[in-house]
């Protein structure tokens, strides 16, 4: 469903995206996760068309990004980062602008506005101006705006940055529903617990470049399902082991007192860099 084949961005003398290749299939949820900075954004605005690739390639169901702009725009919908719904209007006008952008035709656009607002839990509140709404419920209209116009592929900037926890499964459970539903969805999040819970395969970035790709498991399973944990003086010390008998026996053989624990995505950002994803 989407292609990319040495997708590169330069910013002057900083390269933020450099040789990114992967495919991403039909019906999946996938996660770009890494740090801030490391060129997630980035790529999707290139995916996006909002910013030009210095170089390589991407094709989306089949139309090349680049050249194919009418088609890949009804092939994609996009919920960027930052809010950038019109506050003055109402759930239900927001709605229908897009729709009208779009040139969906005015009895097809009123039923999908209708059933849109339900799926995504706003029917209502839909002719209250934005400008009252929460950051959750905003995050929501932006959605169903995104949907509007029937996309194979979903674009979510960090879908549930600045929401508390229980807004933010509420918006997993949203985008598992749209992908149940056929939609495609590419997300980015510096949430390792976003990408465990929600993608069905991630792809790690660092400084520009994928360093690693796999569902979760199989990521944790490369870098040993235990870690023992442990503080030398100067900081957190790991050791990964593939179960926990070999874990545990380590452990035994260690004066200091340490934790044992199964593994996350953190470890294996942690062990490719040797750095953590947030600071
Ligand atoms: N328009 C721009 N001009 C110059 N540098 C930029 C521009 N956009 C991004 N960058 C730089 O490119 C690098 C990658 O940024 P990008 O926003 O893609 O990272 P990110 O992983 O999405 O992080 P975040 O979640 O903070 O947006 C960063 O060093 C950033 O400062």
């Amino acid at each position: 469903m989407i292609e990319i084949n040495g997708l590169t961005k330069d910013f002057g003398s900083l390269r933020a995206v450099d040789q990114l290749s992967l495919r991403i299939e039909k019906g999946e949820i996938f996660g770009l996760l890494g740090p801030n900075g490391a060129g997630k954004t980035t790529t999707v605005r290139m995916l996006t068309m909002l910013t030009r690739p210095t170089a390589g390639e991407a094709y989306i169901a089949g139309y090349e990004v680049q050249r194919d702009l009418a088609r890949v725009r009804h092939a994609i919908g996009v919920v960027p980062q930052h809010m950038n719904l019109d506050q003055e209007l109402t759930a239900r006008e927001n709605l229908e602008l897009h729709g009208r952008l779009y040139k969906i035709p005015r009895a097809e656009r009123q039923r999908r506005i209708e059933e849109l607002l339900s799926f995504v839990e706003l029917a209502d509140r839909a002719d209250e101006f934005v400008n009252r709404f929460s950051g959750g419920m905003k995050r929501r209209l932006m959605i169903a705006r995104a949907l509007l116009h029937r996309p194979q592929v979903l674009f979510l900037d960090e879908p549930t940055v600045g929401l508390d926890p229980q807004t933010r499964r509420r918006m997993w459970d949203l985008v598992r529903r749209m992908n149940r539903e056929g939609v495609t969805v590419l997300l980015t999040t510096h949430y390792i617990e976003e990408a465990e819970a929600l993608c069905h395969r991630v792809g790690i970035m660092d400084r520009g470049r994928l360093i690693a790709i796999g569902t979760p498991a199989a990521l944790k399973e490369q870098v040993g399902r235990f870690v023992v944990e442990g503080f030398d003086g100067a900081g957190a010390t790991y050791a990964f082991f593939g179960t926990r008998e070999e874990a545990v026996g380590y452990a035994g053989s260690l004066s200091e007192a340490v934790t044992i624990r199964e593994a996350t995505l953190e470890d294996v950002f942690v062990k490719l860099t040797g750095r953590k994803v947030r600071d």
